[in-house]
């Protein structure tokens, strides 16, 4: 596939299902009494990983293109898998996953592919292995024809589960899939399990099983789940993932006479840092119709064609943004003056280490970047042209530099484009609806 410059974008949009939303309904929906409907689930890889892990555990789940049926078994009704349980690509499956699997009196192996095996799971090993369950990690090279014990704290592993105690955890990261893993296990605890954050992470978590019937409190950075709840099966309807949408709102900002209208998109406060950072950037963004969908705030989002200028993001507003960096590097490219990123380390444990391939790739364009311990520093206005694109096999690479290369000079190409399907399988399909 080749990408090159087009002029303007027009039109109206609706990006999929937001993937955090999707996987905690079939997560939550599994381990809950009765019937939970997902509607505008994604159908994107790394959800689907979810729905064929819960399969494994015993849950019908019925999946019929759009909307999702989990026929819930309660808290205690998984089943052990017989055969290790495939994550795929999915950091999100794999430790939330683990967080419930870490409760049952049954063993679990856990594996993905080989981005999954790269990225640190000590973080959640830690805190559940505190509670009460053990791992044990395997060396992947030879996995499962010989198992050679590892102390790699990657996956593949084997979690032991069963017989919590609980914890109040003072995580060192603003991980939502760390807090969620623990408040999961906390569910089979022995008393009001705690997670406190050095900054609030995303709170899909904390909302969803509230509204499935949990007892949890949320205080600024402190998140309590009280034991043994009765969860009850629920119907929800998955907002637009913002993290889809931001793509859109990058092209249609940085493309010359461009207006786009993207309709229903989650803008949950603790998700949706680009917002801000394209506002503090000059970008003419609008939001209209602001709603509350399934107990998540949603909104449609008008972008208009703008002059942007640097910004310096950090501290706090990182952890609602941190997926979004790599196309808000793309849009400071695309910006006069310098752009700072700092306070974003947790960029390197992504799919790809996302500081080095978007410094790459943005070098390869033509642009000022320089990238640093915890994050990047670019230097915009700076006309790009057009590189072979190496994505790493990362979602997030391949459609951030799709952007630029709508807007930069020649044909850019891409060593694995398809990589998309992880969490936009129609993404190349909407860009070229868009097209004036
Ligand atoms: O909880 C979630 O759904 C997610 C949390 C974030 O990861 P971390 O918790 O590792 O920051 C984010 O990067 C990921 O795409 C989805
Ligand atoms: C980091 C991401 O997802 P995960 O951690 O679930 O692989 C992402 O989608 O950008």
């Amino acid at each position: 596939m080749e990408i090159t410059k087009k002029h303007s974008f027009h039109g109206e949009l609706t990006v999929p299902g937001d993937k955090s939303i999707s996987h905690r309904g079939i997560m939550f929906g599994a381990i809950s009494n009765g019937l939970t409907e997902v509607t505008n689930f994604l159908q994107g890889a790394d959800c689907l990983s979810t729905i064929s892990c819960f399969r494994q555990l015993g849950i019908a789940i019925e999946n019929d293109g759009s909307r999702v049926l989990v026929h819930g078994k309660g808290l205690r009704g998984l089943k052990k898998s017989e055969l290790a349980l495939d994550v795929g690509n999915s950091g999100t499956t794999l430790r939330l996953i683990s967080g419930i699997l870490a409760g049952q009196s049954f063993q679990s192996v856990l594996n993905g592919d080989v981005s999954i095996q790269k990225r640190p799971m000590k973080r959640i090993f830690t805190p559940l292995s505190e509670m009460g369950a053990r791992f044990q990690c395997w060396d992947a090279m030879h996995f499962p024809e010989h198992p050679i014990k590892s102390s790699s704290g990657r996956a593949p592993f084997t979690i032991q589960g069963g017989n919590l105690k609980h914890i109040h955890y003072q995580s060192p990261i603003a991980s939502a899939q760390i807090k969620s893993s623990v408040l999961l296990a906390g569910l089979y605890g022995d008393g009001i399990t705690r997670v406190t954050e050095p900054v609030l992470s995303r709170n899909h978590t904390e909302l969803m099983l509230a509204g499935f019937g949990a007892n949890i409190l949320s205080t600024e950075t402190t998140a309590a789940v009280w034991p043994e709840p009765v969860l009850e099966g629920q119907s929800i309807h998955v907002p637009g993932d913002i993290s889809s949408a931001a793509y859109f709102i990058a092209l249609g900002l940085i493309s010359p006479n461009s207006e786009l209208l993207i309709q229903n998109v989650g803008v949950n406060p603790t998700r949706s840092g680009i917002l801000k950072a394209a506002l503090a950037m000059g970008g003419n963004l609008t939001l209209l119709n602001e709603r509350t969908v399934s107990g998540e705030p949603a909104a449609d989002i008008l972008v208009k064609s703008s002059s942007l200028h640097g910004t310096v993001i950090e501290g706090s507003i990182i952890p609602t943004l941190i997926d979004e960096l790599p196309v808000i590097a793309v849009m400071a490219s695309f910006a006069e003056g310098s752009t700072v990123i700092k306070d974003a380390q947790e960029l390197k444990v992504k799919e790809s280490d996302r500081i080095a391939s978007v410094t790459e790739n943005l070098m390869a364009m033509g642009a000022d970047i320089t990238p640093t311990e915890d994050g990047m520093i670019i230097n915009g206005g700076r006309s790009l042209h057009c590189a072979r694109i190496r994505t790493y096999g990362d979602h997030r690479i391949a459609m951030s530099f799709a952007v630029a290369g709508l807007n930069a000079d020649g044909e850019t190409s891409f060593d694995d484009e398809n990589c998309v399907t992880v969490s936009y399988p129609s993404f190349y399909q909407d860009v070229e609806r868009l097209l004036k």
